[in-house]
């Protein structure tokens, strides 16, 4: 048994004149009812001047179509199919027109099966228009506006009105007002853009002036100059987040050593006034000691009484007993302190270091604990000017691990984590002191080679990858097999870092292209 049908009749006869008009088929009275049977699916069929004379009839609401309704009604009335048939072809044509204007909108409505015909008499797309419109005023350009109350009260005001417009003149006047909301938000959007740029000058100005101030603190460089780096590009919301983040962790960091240092310091200044106080007893008791020896000395030249003498010599041997004695016991003490303080300033330089690495950490990709981009950044600008003062050549690597995403895929992504720390680390023990390894992104990094030429940095690499092979990298017992590709660059002359690094990117992809776990040397 057929579904029974559950759209109404007037509803197929639309959806007949819609296929008649896709399917491109002749209006013929035929060829309508045939389509209708089809979309109706059973056998009720109704007479062809009843369906049609219905049809026609919802077409006398629409002002546009009513005419044609009239005279449809009419031919059908009268079954005077030729009139009926020119009325449908105007109508079709009608009909096409509107859906080629929007054929978008029409054809994924039409494609669901048993849908309604699109409206021709109440057009959808400016009440939905009107509606985004509102939507937009209201929600989005509003919030936008939370630095200018006053505008983004009107935008609300606006959107409301749009709403509620309903005659010509009043669209009339909301356009009006929507046009002049628009040239107040180009003025005030010019004025903010203005004040930033004049904070972020401001800002700057302070950083400068902070960086002069504090020579010595030199763990403080670190921070501001990350912040300076922020600042001189376009700001976005990770740039942001990412310098913050390790901001806080430093900042933190940093306080507790601080405290630590401020006591360490003290205890210094303790030791060192037990110190002097130490010397001042010896200069007490060795000058009390010199003037007693001095008082007998004129006792033993003064009398004659050889029998007295035994007894003041007695007394000297006493007293410089006693100042022996006494002269051992500050030497130990100043012994003590000194080790004290020596201790103590050993804690001193050790904690200022520690700051100092800290500060580094802004630089320093937390990972693998290789420098990051920012770091990257600032010792290939200084590399590059050291080459240029002396003249030597400067080369730089850009290695990329090969089939990586295997190892994350295969063994998680903490295995992969670990292979790249355990890359790392066997790239800086094989490099020289003087080489620098940065994380470029990923499980891209970049080594930079200084003074140093094409040919020495290609070999260097190439022993990178066979160390590499060496000291083979094991997850949970089981031996992983790590290689890279890489590209090499010279610098040419007034080669800057982007160029340079450009040339190493194509000779990667070449090493990559070329079969992987290469070298290759990028054109100069
Ligand atoms: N574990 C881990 N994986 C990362 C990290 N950064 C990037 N990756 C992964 O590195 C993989 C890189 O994949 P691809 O770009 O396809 O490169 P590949 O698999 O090495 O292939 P080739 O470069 O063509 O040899 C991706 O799966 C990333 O998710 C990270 O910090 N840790």
């Amino acid at each position: 048994m057929p579904d029974k049908p559950t759209q109404n009749p007037a509803e197929i006869a639309r959806e007949a004149f819609r296929q008649l008009a896709t399917r491109k088929i002749a209006p013929t009275p035929d060829a309508y009812r045939k389509i209708y049977d089809e979309i109706a699916g059973y056998a009720i069929q109704p007479s062809a001047e009843e369906v049609l004379g219905e049809f026609a009839g919802t077409l006398l609401s629409a002002p546009d179509l009513a005419p044609l309704g009239k005279a449809l009604q009419e031919a059908a009335a009268t079954s005077y199919w030729p009139d009926f048939s020119k009325g449908l072809e105007q109508l079709i044509k009608h009909y096409q027109t509107q859906l080629s204007a929007r054929s978008t909108t029409v054809s994924s409505t039409n494609n669901v099966a048993g849908s309604t015909l699109p409206s021709l008499i109440d057009d959808p797309q400016p009440a939905l228009l009107r509606d985004l419109l509102m939507r937009t005023l209201t929600l989005a350009v509003a919030s936008l506006l939370q630095g200018a109350p006053e505008l983004a009260e009107e935008s609300e005001a606006l959107g409301r009105s749009i709403k509620e417009a309903q005659s010509e003149a009043a669209l009339n006047e909301v356009s009006v007002r929507l046009k002049q909301l628009c040239f107040k938000i180009e003025l005030k959007s010019g004025d903010m853009a203005e004040q930033h740029e004049l904070l972020l000058r401001l800002f700057k100005l302070l950083l400068e002036n902070i960086s002069g101030l504090i020579d010595d603190d030199s763990w403080m460089h670190g921070q501001i100059e990350a912040v300076q780096n922020l600042i001189i590009g376009p700001i976005n919301d990770i740039a942001l987040r990412e310098v913050m983040r390790s901001l806080k962790e430093v900042i933190y960091k940093q306080g507790t050593l601080r405290n630590s240092l401020v006591e360490a310091k003290d205890t210094v200044k303790d030791m060192m006034i037990t110190f002097i106080d130490r010397l001042g007893e010896i200069a007490t008791t060795t000058g009390n000691y010199h003037k007693k020896i001095d008082k007998y000395s004129k006792q033993i030249i003064a009398t004659a009484d050889v029998s007295k003498l035994s007894k003041i010599l007695d007394e000297v041997m006493k007293e410089t007993r006693i100042a022996q004695s006494e002269a051992l016991r500050s030497r130990d003490a100043i012994l003590a302190a000194r080790k004290n303080v020596e201790d103590a300033e050993a804690r001193i330089h050790n904690l200022e270091t520690k700051l100092e690495q800290m500060s580094e950490l802004v630089r320093e990709d937390q990972l693998t604990g290789s420098l990051n981009r920012r770091g990257l950044e600032d010792i290939f600008e200084r590399e590059l000017a050291r080459a240029e003062r002396r003249g030597t050549p400067l080369c730089i690597a850009m290695l990329d691990l090969d089939d990586f995403k295997k190892i994350n895929d295969k063994y998680g992504h903490s295995a992969g984590d670990e292979a790249l720390i355990h890359l790392v680390r066997v790239i800086k023990e094989t490099l020289r002191s003087m080489d620098v390894i940065a994380r470029f992104g990923g499980e891209e990094f970049l080594i930079v080679l200084p003074d140093t030429g094409m040919d020495e940095a290609v070999q260097t690499v190439t022993r990178l990858q066979r160390e590499l092979t060496k000291q083979i990298f094991m997850h949970n017992h089981t031996r992983l097999l790590m290689t890279f590709s890489a590209g090499v660059a010279l610098r040419n002359e007034r080669e800057d870092q982007r160029a340079m690094i450009e040339r190493a990117d194509k000779a990667l992809y070449e090493a990559k292209r070329t079969g992987k776990n290469r070298v290759v040397a990028a054109a100069q």
